[in-house]
């Protein structure tokens, strides 16, 4: 497993080794010590959650507010996806910041998405697959939607020009990060 470091300290990149030969591939999808060792973080992955999604949809951004914050392992096992995390960690040096990694059924790769960030993908493929694990419960009440197209955090989604993505009704109403902050919706 190769474990790449990207522009947020605390988000990382995981390559798995995969084993191809006549049969087909073979890889190690979670391995609980290594994971461990390289995030530092020792909570439990309680649940895990699987969605199917058309070319153009476009899911989240989405946050759980303390106590109900989740980390996340993201993979695509179908198809592709561009998967973005924002940085809305309280303090954090890189507030407000986003990093954005193409995730693949191909390339096998998974994103780690600390707990204090907002996640969502981009469909690329005709449709996408994708699995994720997460640390902490499904908690609704406790849920933040922040504006995918948010000009104060600016992500440069892979989106081909005068293309509207997909959105649920939630997402589609979702507050832009000033107003999130004003109305002290990061706890
Ligand atoms: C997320 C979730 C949803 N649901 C239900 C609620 C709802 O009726 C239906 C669809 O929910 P949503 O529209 O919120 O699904 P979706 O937009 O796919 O939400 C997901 O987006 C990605 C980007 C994430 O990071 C996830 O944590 C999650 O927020 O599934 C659960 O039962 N358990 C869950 O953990």
């Amino acid at each position: 497993m190769n474990i790449i470091k990207t522009d947020i300290a605390d988000v990382l990149l995981f390559e798995p080794k995969v084993f191809s030969d006549d049969r087909g591939f073979f890889f190690e999808s979670f391995n609980r010590k290594l994971f461990e060792d390289v995030t530092g973080v020792t909570g439990e992955f309680v649940q895990d959650n699987h969605s199917k999604s058309k070319k153009n949809v476009l899911r989240g951004l989405h946050l759980q507010q303390e106590p109900f914050a989740q980390g996340k392992l993201v993979r695509c096992v179908q198809g592709s996806v561009f998967d973005v995390a924002v940085d809305l960690r309280p303090g954090s040096a890189s507030f407000g910041q986003w990093v954005g990694s193409e995730l693949t059924a191909e390339n096998k790769h998974q994103l780690w998405i600390p707990k204090g960030f907002a996640h969502g993908f981009y469909v690329l493929s005709d449709s996408a697959e994708v699995i994720y694990k997460c640390v902490g419960y499904y908690a609704p009440q406790s849920e933040l939607s922040l504006r995918w197209d948010d000009k104060d955090v600016d992500i440069a989604w892979p989106i081909p020009a005068a293309q509207v993505p997909l959105l649920s009704a939630k997402d589609a109403n979702a507050l832009g990060l000033k107003d999130i902050i004003k109305n002290q919706l990061i706890k």
